[in-house]
């Protein structure tokens, strides 16, 4: 299970969980503006905005599963098994423009520079299930992506590509986005606030703890649940506008649906865990992340890279406890 998130303060912020059982070989992977992007059906881009992200790299390739550009526009990839479908190949020489569902991270991001722009192009836009290659099939997924005044989510489903308003700003995975939003009016009750007794006037019913406001909300790792549980953190949460006070809350606000090992078994033995966690201040270029076993914040900032050049910059994540010992 992944969970994606927005948060805006002073700056934009965007990030997710990846949650998993194993990891590819992940490493924060700058794209510069002039590294040539070689599209299946598109040729290759020469030049283009520059992008940081999460991202398995295999051919000197990024395949991103989450990436900001240099125009603050975020984007983020989340399991969809079961319900993402892709296109074939539209042959037409008027058809439209066949991008790989590998490619769709780059695709958007070399190009758009808000949301707006990002309708524009998904519109004339195919999708398609070309694998990248035998060893690494098409994987199934939706996508978040957002800038600071709107985000949306895309589906590719069975009748085609979905783009829907994400009015909250989050995506987990299944069922359907219209579903998980349908699935909030269940939890129109809640409240940060304590609750009064609506029950019965008869009855002398009392708030005994704190927090009862949101009694009801899930915690459970589920997808609806971890989309209603991380959507009602969010929207209540409140923090400073500094930095160091927005990255400190947006990893508090995915931090209410991280996965502990142990806790969600997908084989025998084997268990889905959050392998790292993302926030990234999209205004500014900066990716922080922390991982299972390092909950110390690592940060890469886009501009401290060659920004004209040509070739990736790749850093492997840091792993193991940074432990501050203070004596
Ligand atoms: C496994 C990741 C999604 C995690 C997730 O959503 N878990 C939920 C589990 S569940 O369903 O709800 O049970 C996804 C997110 C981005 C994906 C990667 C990116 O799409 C980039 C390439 C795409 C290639 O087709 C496959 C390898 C790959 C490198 C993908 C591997 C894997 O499918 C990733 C890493």
């Amino acid at each position: 299970m992944c969970t994606a998130a927005t948060y805006k303060t002073k700056d934009f912020y965007f990030g997710r969980t990846l949650d998993y059982e194993f990891s590819y070989g992940d490493e924060v992977t700058v794209t510069p503006r002039n590294y040539k992007i070689p599209f299946r059906y598109m040729g290759e881009m020469e030049s283009h905005y520059a992008m940081i992200g999460m991202a398995y790299v295999a051919e000197d390739y990024p395949l991103y599963y989450d990436a900001v550009n240099e125009k603050g526009v975020g984007m983020a990839g989340l399991n969809f098994v079961g319900n993402a479908v892709y296109q074939e190949v539209d042959e037409a020489e008027d058809g439209k423009e066949n991008v790989c569902q590998y490619e769709l991270i780059p695709w958007i991001l070399s190009q758009c520079a808000s949301v707006r722009e990002v309708r524009e192009l998904l519109s004339r836009m195919n999708l398609v299930g070309t694998p990248f290659s035998e060893q690494l099939p098409a994987a199934q997924l939706h996508w978040i992506i957002a800038d600071e005044k709107e985000a949306i989510t895309v589906e590719p489903m069975k009748d085609g590509l979905k783009v829907h308003e994400n009015p909250v700003g989050v995506l987990t995975n299944n069922p359907p986005f219209e579903q998980q939003m349908f699935q909030l009016n269940n939890y129109m009750h809640l409240s940060p606030r304590q609750p009064e007794n609506h029950f019965s006037e008869k009855l002398n019913l009392t708030a005994y703890s704190r927090g009862m406001g949101a009694m009801g909300l899930p915690g459970d790792l589920s997808s609806a649940s971890r989309f209603a549980k991380v959507a009602f953190t969010k929207m209540n949460a409140k923090s400073g506008d500094s930095e160091l006070e927005s990255i400190s809350q947006f990893f508090h606000i995915l931090g209410s649906v991280d996965q502990q090992r142990g806790c969600c078994e997908v084989a025998d033995g084997k268990y889905e865990i959050t392998l790292y966690t993302s926030c990234c201040n999209a205004s500014k270029g900066i990716y922080y992340y922390t991982t299972y076993e390092n909950h110390q914040i690592t940060a890469v900032d886009l501009y401290r890279e060659e920004l004209d050049g040509t070739k990736l910059f790749r850093y492997p994540l840091i792993t193991g406890e940074q432990i501050r010992w203070q004596n």
